[in-house]
């Protein structure tokens, strides 16, 4: 555990200034992946040098690909699929679900045998939404509860296409079958509940991959091979979301975010603060490798409390942290529902919300599928405990921009996993 301690105080004017965000963690994550399953070389600018994205390349560097990383800038030496070779210690995914799950569906596909770790977060997330339908596949898959819990074994290869519907709504999950019907004999096909964000589907077109969507079933015919393609990474949309919501809740604020990714698919949070009346103004730019790009500026005013459900929820569910911290200052009550995914991220993203804004005096509620809150009061100083979770750390930083005293918060080594110049970045606004 890191027992790291830092005080935080009340913003004392407004913030003010401007933050070039950093890359996509998502979108990180797959320029790797692709790239080490190309033939030829993938330049990544932009990549975030997170701690999860650093997990993506240390696995496929065990798998034999060439990757060099500095800083931001990332090339992948891929020798196409074939190019993968067999492990010879286990694959160390550290915190990244995005890893383990997009992973397995490669795996899933090779003809070898490797072993997958995580750290204690990543122990208690479930696997088997990923490792069911590849198993139906052909992938021989096993593991602690028969496979749903790390450490898990996989023995992949002469895998057969799947028309799968998926009972939750994750990219995670369709990302890998599509990753592994890419490797499969047949067309596989991928319908989800609601839709997710399409990231894999964007990228895999820029490798020149044929997918095709219609509605909410993806497909993908097994057998195509990927070109490798430069990738100029967007900045991470759940990144700016910390610095959206600070410039909403502390007084007097003016903040400009640039080179912000404005996928419709990841970008829930901006269509919240423009229906609770946020002073948003955004000015999309540039869209490279299919995803949109653009600059925000945002600036404090007066909002209402919001109601978020159904299909909204996939395109900001990493926000709903610092969505929930945003409605402590907004007068009337926010209610979050069918947000059930949140119990199974780092944390129980309901229980660690509710429980540490809680301490900090906030009016707020779990439910069996979200939270209720009753905002508009101040919130007070308190010690609280990021539980390791990346986006927990963050959501209560932005909490003690307006708390009335000092708040301790322990365990902050974790906000490196997507987001390493966060107290940096937070600094030169104040
Ligand atoms: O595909 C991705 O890159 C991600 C998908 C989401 O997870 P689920 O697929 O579990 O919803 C999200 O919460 C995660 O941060 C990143
Ligand atoms: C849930 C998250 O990531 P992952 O599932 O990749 O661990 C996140 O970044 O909020």
């Amino acid at each position: 555990m890191d027992e790291t301690i830092k005080l935080l105080n009340k913003a004392e004017s407004g913030l003010s200034g401007t933050i070039v965000v950093p890359g996509d963690k998502s979108i990180s994550h797959r320029a790797v992946m692709f790239g080490a399953m190309a033939n030829g070389t993938t330049n990544v600018s932009g990549f975030l040098p997170g701690d999860d994205c650093l997990s993506t390349i240390a696995c496929f560097r065990q798998m034999g690909v060439a990757i060099e990383q500095e800083g931001d800038k990332v090339t992948v030496e891929g020798k196409g699929l074939d190019g993968l070779k067999e492990p010879n210690g286990v694959l160390d995914v550290g915190n990244s679900g995005t890893t383990i799950r997009l992973l397995l569906g490669v795996l899933s596909g090779r003809p070898f045998h490797s072993v997958v770790v995580g750290d204690d977060s990543i122990g208690k997330r479930p696997m088997a939404r990923v490792t069911a339908p590849l198993r139906q596949m052909g992938a021989q898959i096993d593991g602690r509860e028969t496979g749903n819990k790390t450490p898990l074994s996989i023995r992949g290869g002469q895998t057969k296409a799947i028309e799968y519907t998926m009972p939750v709504a994750s990219a995670q999950v369709k990302s890998a079958l599509l990753l592994a019907g890419l490797q499969a004999e047949g067309e596989t096909s991928v319908t989800e509940p609601q839709t997710t964000r399409d990231h894999t589907e964007r990228m895999l077109h820029a490798f020149g991959v044929k997918v095709t969507t219609a509605g909410k079933t993806i497909s993908i015919q097994g057998g195509q091979s990927l070109q490798a393609a430069d990738v100029v990474v967007p900045g991470d949309i759940s990144s700016a979301a910390f610095f959206l919501v600070a410039g909403c809740i502390v007084p007097g604020s003016r903040v400009h975010l640039k080179n912000v990714g404005l996928n419709p698919t990841r970008a829930g949070i901006l269509e919240v603060l423009k229906r609770s009346g946020a002073k948003l103004s955004i000015d999309e730019q540039v869209t490279t490798g299919g995803e949109p790009r653009g600059d925000m500026t945002i600036s404090t005013s007066e909002l209402s409390p919001f109601v978020i459900e159904g299909e909204e929820v996939p395109t900001l569910i990493d926000e709903i942290p610092v969505l929930a911290v945003l409605a402590t200052q907004i007068s009337g009550t926010t209610i979050i529902r069918d947000a059930e995914e949140l119990k199974v991220k780092e944390t129980n993203r309901i229980d660690t919300v509710v429980g540490e804004l809680a301490k900090l005096g906030a009016d707020i509620e779990a439910t069996d599928d979200g939270m209720i809150i009753r905002g508009g009061k101040p919130l007070t100083g308190g010690k609280v405990d990021s539980h390791g979770d990346h986006r927990i750390g963050m959501a209560l930083v932005i909490a003690s921009l307006c708390a009335n005293g000092p708040v301790e918060l322990a365990n902050i080594g974790a906000i490196s996993v997507s987001y390493p110049q966060f107290f940096e970045h937070l600094q030169s606004l104040q």
